[in-house]
């Protein structure tokens, strides 16, 4: 094992924090282990708009390494669609739960999407769309399934954007829709799926099932999957923040990345 193993807190006190070697844990176990990490705030360090982020040198070797190390078992788990997700992290193609767990692929081959939302209402998401109109700023995406409403060069129209959306909702109580809060973005999305129901799907398939998941995340959105964590003896890390119910949490992206190229170098299966 390397004796430089990155430390991070853990949860149990937020005062004293206690520094665990996070790979002292979890590098013998690699060939048992799922890993699965969000994207955003996670992997990437977040940009002014969803377009400028891009993907650090050395992250991609450390990603196929572990792809290799673990037969396979590393997903991306993300609120960006499969599409976006190819874009970012051309051309390698990974497992991937996309659009906060409205699409599933199971591996590099485009043909085995497992599954797939259908897309949103036509006239719900011209509705929805108009509020870009509230403020120069505001940034809309297009998921086909949902829509995000991103604020992030407009923070003061937040408060327009969710009254808008709420006025939106009262008119069609009973469309099968959700708003997701996320930083400086405001989705609206099918309530049918969850990154959590993405996971749970995901985990019955090969090579994931029977693994022990290892999932790091930073949003609200990630919540859902800290907390089926311990229903398959996972391990749940947040980023930036502590989450509850999580094992212990990075300060940055850049720690993750640190810690995952850790994780390489100290597996010796
Ligand atoms: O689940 P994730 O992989 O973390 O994706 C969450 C959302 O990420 C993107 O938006 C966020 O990142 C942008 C780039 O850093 C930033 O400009 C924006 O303010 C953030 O909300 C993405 O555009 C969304 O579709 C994802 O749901
Ligand atoms: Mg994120």
């Amino acid at each position: 094992m390397n004796s430089e193993v990155m430390d991070i807190r853990t949860m149990e006190d937020d005062e004293t924090p206690e520094t665990v070697p996070v790979p002292q844990a979890l590098v013998p176990h690699l060939s048992e282990t799922a890993i699965l990490l969000d994207i955003d705030g996670t992997l990437l360090e977040l940009m002014p708009t969803p377009r400028e982020v891009w993907v650090p040198p050395g992250l991609s070797k450390t990603l196929n390494g572990l792809v290799e190390r673990t037969s396979g078992a590393l997903a991306l788990v993300s609120g960006r669609s499969l599409n976006d997700i190819d874009l970012i992290f051309a051309p390698d193609q990974f497992p991937a739960v996309g659009g906060h767990g409205a699409e599933m692929r199971l591996d590099a081959d485009a043909e085995a999407v497992a599954s797939h939302a259908p897309p949103m209402d036509k006239e719900l998401k011209r509705r929805l769309a108009a509020i870009a109109k509230l403020s120069p700023g505001i940034l809309l995406e297009d998921k086909g399934y949902s829509l995000a409403l991103h604020y992030r060069l407009a923070p003061h129209a937040e408060k327009a954007i969710y009254a808008a959306v709420s006025l939106i909702r009262a008119d069609l109580p009973n469309a099968p829709i959700e708003v997701l809060p996320g930083k400086f973005v405001c989705e609206i999305k099918h309530s049918g799926f969850t990154k959590a129901s993405g996971v749970r799907e995901l985990m019955t398939h090969e090579p994931f099932r029977g693994r022990r998941p290892l999932f790091i995340g930073d949003d609200v959105t990630d919540e859902t999957v800290f907390a089926i964590m311990p229903d398959m003896n996972g391990l749940a890390f947040s980023v930036g923040r502590r989450a509850r119910g999580v094992n212990g949490h990075f300060d940055s992206p850049s720690d993750v990345r640190e810690f995952l190229a850790h994780l390489l170098d100290g597996d010796t299966r």
